[in-house]
């Protein structure tokens, strides 16, 4: 059979064009990854509306994936990849296992679905309604968000529950602005497709989308285990003050430091604030970067 890596085309859910990395395998082409320097590699399955997983893969006869419903395997596939760049580059992590794990998505998940989730072994993807949420793979934090969950499930495991799994959540927002720093919003390019300007969180202004941005307004909540999308406002809200004082630069590296070296599974807010203080000494010393981060922890009220 003749197989080989190739390079394809397509366009987005936004009808942007897009380079993917896809595979030739006996005359079909392959959303399948192979030039990165993974054990694994990265690819991209259709559900077909379905709720099996993987599903099967997202194929296309002449590697061109210009149907309007490849959109979202375009999306999906080319956003995993800057994902995994991201992670590599900046932190030197390859992929969310550290050793090169399979980066699998899956797309039209589900029928009119308004989520995107990783499910402990890939990634998920909902199309909408397309009045909620456009197809999710559409946005780039959103795609950045999924893998994140990935990243803490291997490192600091943070519970997904009560302050735990608000820190979980607020990771993976955080993580989703330091790959799509152009904005302090989250979803906002598949968020309400027929309303402009609006997102699903904000990291600067939580309380725009009913997030509290202090410890006096925390929401006790038997939902959403304990209001794990709620909660993360608080330390979303230092999270933005700490990136506004001492840079992007630093920030991420002591975030990431924070969530590889010193969460644990049943880390609070308050054990955050350690681990980012501390970490922020490791790198940095106790100067001026220290008392930024003291700083935005004690605005939000957590100490
Ligand atoms: C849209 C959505 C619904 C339920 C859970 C998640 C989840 O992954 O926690 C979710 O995705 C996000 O929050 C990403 C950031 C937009
Ligand atoms: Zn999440």
């Amino acid at each position: 059979a003749t197989d080989a890596a190739t390079t394809g085309y397509g366009y987005g859910t936004k009808g942007d064009y897009k380079s993917l990395n896809t595979y030739a395998y006996n005359g079909t082409y392959y959303l399948y990854d192979t030039t990165k320097n993974m054990s694994g590699y990265i690819g991209t399955y259709t559900a077909n509306y379905g709720n099996s997983l993987p599903g099967s893969w997202s194929v296309d006869s002449n590697n061109a994936f210009t149907s309007s419903s490849q959109g979202a395997d375009v999306d999906a596939h080319a956003h995993a990849g800057i994902v995994y760049d991201y992670f590599l580059n900046t932190h030197n992590r390859n992929s969310y296992n550290g050793n090169g794990a399979s980066i699998i998505s899956t797309v039209h998940y589900g029928s009119n679905y308004n989520n995107a989730f990783w499910n402990g072994s890939q990634m998920v993807y909902g199309d909408g309604d397309g009045s909620l949420f456009s197809p999710l793979s559409g946005s780039l934090d959103v795609v950045a968000h999924e893998l994140a969950h990935a990243v803490t499930e291997y490192t600091a495991n943070l519970e997904y529950r009560n302050q735990s799994g608000a820190l979980n959540e607020s990771f993976s927002d955080v993580f989703g602005y330091f790959v799509e720093p152009n904005d302090w919003d989250l979803g906002e390019d598949v968020y309400t497709p027929g309303k402009a300007g609006d997102a699903l969180r904000s990291l600067s202004n939580p309380e725009r989308y009913g997030q509290p941005a202090h410890m006096d307004d925390f929401y006790y909540t038997s939902s959403d285990n304990g209001g794990v999308h709620t909660n993360s406002g608080i330390p979303n809200k230092a999270a933005y003050l700490t990136i506004q004082s001492i840079g992007k630069t630093k920030a991420e590296k002591i975030y990431y430091r924070a969530l590889n070296t010193y969460l644990s599974k049943r880390s609070d807010f308050s054990d955050a604030r350690a681990a980012l203080l501390q970490s922020t000494a490791d790198l940095y010393g106790t100067g001026s970067d220290y008392n930024a981060v003291k700083n935005a922890w004690d605005s939000v009220g957590v100490y």
